[in-house]
């Protein structure tokens, strides 16, 4: 049984996070920004609370990592209404949830449904909200969010005039942490009169058939650029993976060129990873790209242009055609 709080009682001034359950699943990313939140709770001593819209408690298939997380408190939002993502009555709710409790901040992973909640209740509320950011510290009693910007080519440091303050956080920017408490869970009781109804209606649903990619926490990953020259030759790069039980990573042009699907875009504005290995075929480089690779542990670059930037922070390059190498890499490995 969860402990029920009024929806006017709830209490203030804490920094809360976005916890993204789709269809009883609980959305990991989601644990990965209570890293960050965690500290930044503890400096400014303030209490870390996770809210979570759902339709039945007993249906969250992943309710353990709920409990093992960093979370001060977790607070429920439960309602029939709430069984699919509908993003007007979603940020209907969140937005009271704010309205009521005065968080100091409020951040969301940047998953499709945090990207979307996210500017929906910034401009009802009114307030800013900083969009991928891949750092947070507290500086003068202030959180100081960084992400890159002006084409992605300088890190920005930027302060919040408004409260609470609000941001998406890169998804794979930080790593999952769990607690030694187990957090406290509340049910949030929303007034009688408060209206469960949302103006999309849910036709259909195909579920995806192709499984999620875990490029965020993959120990080997071999990524693809242009330099690949066409899809047919990106698509050996699964080939590759298979063998060495990797993920495949890609650039932003090739991800919008149709090569692959965008969920495999690694950097500022896809995915931030950190594997042992990362194998750039065909990469320049580019900052934007880099900003989400830069801390894997070992870094091997394929190009024909030996100045390129990411051959220049490789730590093996490898100068010559990518789908040669690529090629003689399958043919070795196959055997
Ligand atoms: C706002 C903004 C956000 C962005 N976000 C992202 C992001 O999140 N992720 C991202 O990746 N990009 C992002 N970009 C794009 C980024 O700036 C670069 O354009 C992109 O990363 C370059 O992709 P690429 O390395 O595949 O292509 P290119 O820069 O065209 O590089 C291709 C490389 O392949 C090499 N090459 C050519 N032929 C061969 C061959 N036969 N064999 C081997 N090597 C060869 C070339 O020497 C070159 O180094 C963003 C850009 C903007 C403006």
């Amino acid at each position: 049984m969860l402990e029920k709080v009024e929806l006017e009682n709830l209490s203030k001034g804490n920094i809360v996070a976005y916890g993204e359950i789709y269809r009883g699943e609980l959305n990991t990313s989601s644990l990965e920004i209570l890293s960050p939140l965690k500290e930044i709770g503890k400096t400014l001593n303030k209490k870390l609370v996770l809210v979570c819209l759902i339709d039945s408690l007993k249906d969250i298939k992943n309710l353990e990592e709920i409990r093992k997380s960093l979370a001060d408190e977790v607070w429920f939002v439960i309602n029939e209404e709430l069984k699919d993502f509908r993003e007007d009555l979603y940020a209907e709710v969140l937005v009271k949830i704010i309205e009521s409790s005065q968080p100091y901040g409020f951040f969301f992973p940047a998953t499709k449904i945090g990207m979307s909640l996210a500017p929906r209740i910034a401009g009802a509320l009114n307030i800013g909200l900083c969009a991928h950011v891949n750092s947070l510290e507290v500086k003068d009693n202030q959180i100081v969010m960084a992400r890159p910007t002006y084409g992605e080519n300088i890190i920005a440091k930027l302060i919040s005039k408004s409260t609470p303050v609000m941001a998406t956080i890169s998804l794979g920017a930080f790593s999952i942490k769990y607690g030694i408490e187990e957090p406290l869970m509340k049910e949030i009781v929303f007034p009688k009169d408060f209206v469960w109804k949302s103006k999309l209606k849910i036709r259909n649903f195909t579920p995806f058939k192709k499984k999620p990619t875990k490029l965020s926490t993959a120990k080997v990953i071999v990524a693809g650029g242009r330099g690949l020259k066409n899809k047919e030759n990106f698509q050996k790069l699964f080939e590759l993976a298979e063998i060495l039980g990797a993920e495949v990573g890609a650039t932003r042009p090739v991800c919008y060129e149709g090569w692959v699907e965008e969920e495999r875009m690694i950097g500022i504005s896809g995915v931030i990873v950190r594997p042992k290995v990362y194998i750039g075929f065909g990469i320049s480089g580019a900052l934007q790209h880099t900003v989400g690779m830069e801390n894997s542990e070992y870094i091997i670059a394929i190009n024909t242009d030996k100045e390129a930037p990411l051959v220049k922070m490789a730590n093996l390059a490898l100068i010559g055609d990518a789908e040669k190498i690529l090629d003689l890499l399958l043919k070795k490995l196959s055997k």
